[in-house]
C-alpha cells in the first residue's frame, strides 16, 4: 500500500491511506502478542475445549480458534475453584517459548474424579510461580496467563462509577489496572475509542516500565501521562522544596487562583482620564462598577466575560463623547457607530487592557508569585510564611504548578491567537467568520469522507471524521489519545490513577475535571504515601467529588517480595502505624537481607551485579549526587535517575545522555512494527528531548541499565531483581512521611535486599545479619 505512493485521484489516495492504516494497526497488534499468544485451555463438562489467548482468532471458516482473555466464556479460566467449577473439569496452564510448547500445568476442578494419585501431584500455582520468578527485564509485562481470582474481580468491575484498588506493595495494583484498560476498552470500545482512556503515573520512569503492557495486550490507544505532563505545552522540569510542593497542592490554592483572577479585574480608586483629541472623557467607578458586574453575571469565564465588559464601557463612553459633544440622545447605530471608533483608539485601548486584560493561566501564575502586593491580595487567607513560600520571580515550571495552571485555565478561559493578534475593532468579527468559514470546510470534507467509505465499504473500521481530518493534510493523522493529549479540556471516557495516594488536593481538582462521567480506577496504597500533599485516606480524596458513590476492592497477596524481605519491611510499616497490615507475600526464597557498612557500596554493588538480573540503589534524596558518582566512577553501566524529570544521566562517563532518543517517538509498542500506539504526551518524545536527555528516553536508560541509582520517589511503582537501600534511617528522617518511603524502598526487590548505612540502625532493621563484599559470592 504504502509502495503506491501518493498517486492517483484524491479517492485512490485516501483508500490507500485508509488501508495502510488498516493493515498496520493489524500488523502492530500482531506483533505485539506474539509473546505467549495461547496460555490457557479450558476443557468443559460438555462445552468440550477452549482455548485461551491474548487475542480472539477464527480460521478461514470462521471457526473459533482462540477466545480472548477478556471474553466472557474465558472468565472461567481465572475465577473457577474447586467449589465453584463454572463447568469447568480441568483447567490448563500452556508455557510456550517462541512458538514451542514448552511446558503445561493443569488444575482439575472437579474433585470428585480425581483419583488419589492425580490429588498428590496436583499443583495449580506452578505457572503463577514460575511467572514470579522470572528474572526482570526492566518492563512490566503482562500477567494474563496467571491472572488471580482477587485481581480478576477488580479487571473485570463495572466500567461506571468510582473504584478504588487499596492493596499493599507488590499486590498487582499497577499491572491490574492496566489489564483492567485492556479489558474495558475490549468490552465498551465504542464508548472509550471515542473519548480514550487516561492512564496517569508518578513519575516519567514509571510511564517507560510500563508503556509495553497495553501493547502487549493489544491495546494501543491509551495516554500515558504523568500529572506534571497534563498541561499541554508546558514541561515542569523544576523541582521545589517539598514543604512549597505541599502549599501548592493545598486545597486553600483554589481559591487563592480566584481571587488572583478578581484582582485582575478590580475597580481602580482614582477615576481615568482619556483624551482623545480636543476632548476628555472620564471612565468613573460607577460605569466601572456597572460594566464589571455585567461581565461576572454573564458567568463566562475571564477572557470571555472581557467581551461584555468592553461593550458596557466603550457604550458608557459612547454616550458620554456624544453628550460633550453636544449630540444628546443618540440612536442604536450612531451609538454602535461612537462604539466603534473609540475601540480602535490606542489610549481607549491601553486603558481597557489595564481594567480587564487578556490572560494567559502563566501570566497570571508569574504575576501572582512574583509579586507581594498581588500575593498579599489573592493569598489573604495564607500565612505571611506560607505567602513568602509561594513568592518566585519567574524561572521553569514544576509539577505542582501545573494543577495550578489548569485550575488558572479553567477561570479564565480560553484566549484565541487570533484574538490577540487581530485588530481589537475586528478581532471578534474576524473570529466568527473564520469560524463559519472553518465549519462549512469542514463540512465538505466531512460529507466527501462519508462517500469514500461507502464507497470502498470501510466505514465500519474508520470513522469518517478521522478521515477527514487525515485529509486536511494540516499534521499527522492523530489518534484519539494524540488528540487528547494536546486538549486541556478533553473529557476522557475512563480515567486511570496510579500510585494515587500520591496527588494533591489540586492535582485531583484537575483529574476530575478530565472524567466529567467520573468513570474512573483509582490505584494505591495510603501506607506508601510520600509526598506531603498526598492522600491520608480515600475517603478524604473522594468524597469532595462522590461522596457515598466510590466503591472499593482490596489486593492482599503480595506476588513480588518474598517471605524474608516482607518481614523486614513489615516491621517499618508497624512503626507508621501498627493498625496497618502488610500483605502476604506468596514466595519463599530462603534468601535473608542483609547490613554492611556504607562504604563498601560499590562492591556489593558489583557483586550483585555479578548474582545477574538488575540492581537498584535507592538513597536518601541528599546522597543520590555523591553516592551516584561513587556507584557510577565503579560500576560500569551504572545510571543515576535525575529526580522529578524521570532524567537519567551517568556522571561516570560525563554525559547526561543515554537513552536512545531515535526509538518510538512517544508511541510504544513493538520497536519491530513501530506502530503501536500507546501514546505520550508530545511534549516528551524522546524525539523532541533536549539535550540534557529530559523524557523517556532518559528513563528508559534507567531501566535497562544493569544498575541504577535513584532517590525513592523514582523507584515507586517499580522493581528490580536486586535493591540495595542506602542510609534507610535517614530516608526515614527526610521527610515527614519519611517511613512510608523507606517502606516503599524496602519492598522493591524480587529477589535480594540489603541495607547498607553508617548511622545506626533503627529498631526495625537492626539485627540483620551483616555481609561484606569478601562474602558476596558465599550468599
Ligand atoms: N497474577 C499475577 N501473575 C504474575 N505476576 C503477577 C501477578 N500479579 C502481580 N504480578 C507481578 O507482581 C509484581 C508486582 O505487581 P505491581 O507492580 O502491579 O504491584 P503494585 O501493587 O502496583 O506494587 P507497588 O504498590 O509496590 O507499586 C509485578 O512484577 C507483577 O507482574
Amino acid at each position: 500500500m504504502l509502495a503506491t505512493g501518493a498517486v492517483g485521484t484524491m479517492q485512490n489516495r485516501s483508500e490507500r491511506d485508509t488501508f495502510a492504516e488498516m493493515y498496520a494497526s493489524r500488523l502492530a497488534r500482531l506483533w505485539a502478542v506474539e509473546r505467549g499468544l495461547v496460555f490457557g485451555r479450558l476443557d468443559h463438562v460438555d462445552e468440550g475445549r477452549l482455548y485461551i489467548g491474548k487475542l480472539g482468532m477464527t480460521d478461514d471458516e470462521q471457526l473459533r480458534l482462540l477466545i480472548d482473555w477478556r471474553a466472557p466464556v474465558a472468565q472461567p479460566f481465572y475465577r473457577a475453584t474447586p467449589a465453584a467449577p463454572m463447568g469447568v473439569t480441568r483447567r490448563r496452564h500452556l508455557q510456550t517459548k517462541g512458538r514451542a510448547v514448552i511446558g503445561v500445568d493443569d488444575d482439575l476442578l472437579d474433585l470428585d474424579s480425581l483419583t488419589d494419585d492425580d490429588r498428590a501431584t496436583l499443583n495449580g500455582e506452578a505457572a503463577l510461580l514460575a511467572a514470579l520468578d522470572e528474572r526482570r527485564t526492566g518492563r512490566m509485562r503482562d500477567i494474563v496467563a496467571t491472572i488471580q481470582g482477587e485481581q480478576d474481580r477488580v479487571i473485570r468491575s463495572d466500567l461506571n462509577g468510582v473504584l478504588v484498588v487499596q492493596g499493599g506493595p507488590g499486590t498487582g495494583k499497577t499491572v491490574v489496572a492496566l489489564h483492567r484498560a485492556a479489558y474495558l476498552l475490549y468490552t465498551h470500545r465504542e464508548r472509550l475509542e471515542r473519548r480514550g482512556v487516561l492512564i496517569l503515573g508518578p513519575n516519567l520512569t514509571f510511564l517507560r516500565y510500563i508503556e509495553q503492557v497495553l501493547p502487549s495486550l493489544g491495546e494501543t490507544d491509551v495516554l500515558l501521562s504523568t500529572v506534571g505532563e497534563l498541561y499541554p505545552g508546558v514541561t515542569a522540569t523544576a523541582r521545589e522544596r517539598p514543604e512549597v510542593a505541599a502549599l501548592k497542592g493545598d486545597a486553600r490554592m483554589a481559591e487563592v487562583i480566584a481571587k488572583a483572577v478578581r484582582d485582575r479585574q478590580r475597580v481602580p480608586r482614582k477615576p481615568v482620564e482619556l483624551t482623545i483629541g480636543r476632548i476628555t472623557l472620564t471612565i468613573d467607578r460607577s460605569m466601572l462598577d456597572a460594566a464589571r458586574n455585567k461581565a461576572t453575571r454573564s458567568r463566562r469565564p475571564h477572557n470571555q466575560a472581557r467581551a461584555v465588559f468592553v461593550r458596557s464601557l466603550l457604550n458608557a463612553l459612547a454616550r458620554q463623547q456624544a453628550r460633550k459633544i453636544g449630540k444628546g440622545l443618540i440612536d442604536d447605530d450612531e451609538l454602535a457607530d461612537l462604539r466603534e471608533e473609540l475601540r480602535t483608539e490606542p489610549v481607549v485601548k491601553s486603558a481597557l487592557n489595564r481594567l480587564w486584560p487578556y490572560l494567559t493561566p502563566q501570566r497570571l501564575l508569574l504575576g501572582l508569585y512574583g509579586s507581594p502586593e498581588r500575593l498579599g491580595y489573592a493569598a489573604s487567607e495564607l500565612s505571611p510564611q506560607e505567602r513568602a513560600l509561594l513568592r518566585r520571580d519567574g524561572g521553569e515550571w514544576t509539577e505542582s504548578d501545573v494543577p495550578l495552571l489548569d485550575e488558572a485555565a479553567e477561570l479564565l478561559g480560553e484566549i484565541d491567537e487570533q484574538v490577540l493578534r487581530a485588530s481589537a475593532m475586528q478581532a471578534e468579527e474576524e473570529l466568527a467568520a473564520a469560524r463559519q468559514a472553518e465549519e462549512s470546510e469542514r463540512e465538505a470534507e466531512l460529507a466527501y469522507a462519508r462517500e469514500v467509505l461507502e464507497l470502498t465499504g470501510l466505514s465500519d473500521v474508520m470513522e469518517a471524521e478521522r478521515l477527514a481530518e487525515r485529509q486536511r493534510g494540516d499534521g499527522p493523522y492523530l489518534t484519539t489519545a494524540e488528540r487528547a493529549a494536546a486538549d486541556r479540556t478533553w473529557a476522557y471516557g475512563h480515567v486511570i490513577v496510579d500510585e494515587a495516594q500520591e496527588l494533591s488536593h489540586m492535582a485531583w481538582r484537575a483529574v476530575m475535571r478530565r472524567c466529567p462521567t467520573r468513570s474512573m480506577t483509582i490505584v494505591g496504597d495510603i501506607a506508601q504515601t510520600g509526598s506531603a500533599a498526598g492522600a491520608r485516606s480515600w475517603e478524604e480524596v473522594l468524597d469532595p467529588y462522590v461522596a457515598g458513590r466510590w466503591r472499593q476492592e482490596r489486593l492482599t497477596v503480595n506476588y513480588r517480595t518474598p517471605v524474608e524481605l516482607m518481614a523486614v519491611a513489615a516491621r517499618v510499616l508497624a512503626t507508621i502505624d501498627p493498625a496497618l497490615q502488610a500483605p502476604t507475600s506468596v514466595r519463599e526464597l530462603g534468601v535473608e537481607p542483609w547490613s554492611a557498612p556504607l562504604p563498601a557500596l560499590a562492591e556489593l554493588v558489583k557483586a550483585e551485579v555479578g548474582e545477574g538480573g538488575k540492581v537498584a540503589v535507592v538513597v536518601p534524596d541528599a546522597l543520590l549526587e555523591s553516592l551516584g558518582a561513587e556507584v557510577a566512577a565503579t560500576v560500569t553501566g551504572a545510571v543515576v535517575v535525575t529526580p522529578g524529570s524521570g532524567r537519567a544521566g551517568n556522571p561516570g562517563a560525563g554525559s547526561g545522555r543515554t537513552g536512545n532518543p531515535g526509538s518510538g517517538a512517544g508511541r510504544a509498542g513493538n520497536p519491530g512494527s513501530g506502530a503501536g500506539r500507546a501514546t505520550a504526551r508530545p511534549g516528551t518524545d524522546p524525539a523532541g528531548a533536549s539535550a540534557t536527555g529530559v523524557g523517556r528516553a532518559g528513563a528508559a536508560a534507567a531501566l535497562d541499565a544493569p544498575v541504577a541509582v535513584m532517590g525513592v520517589a523514582d523507584a515507586k511503582g517499580l522493581e528490580f531483581d536486586s535493591v540495595i537501600v542506602a542510609e534507610p534511617d535517614l530516608i526515614a528522617a527526610q521527610s515527614p512521611r519519611g517511613p512510608s518511603d523507606l517502606y516503599v524502598a524496602l519492598t522493591r526487590a524480587t529477589q535480594r535486599l540489603g541495607v547498607v548505612h553508617e548511622r545506626p540502625l533503627s529498631q526495625a532493621l537492626r539485627g540483620l545479619p551483616s555481609r561484606s563484599p569478601a562474602s558476596a559470592n558465599d550468599l
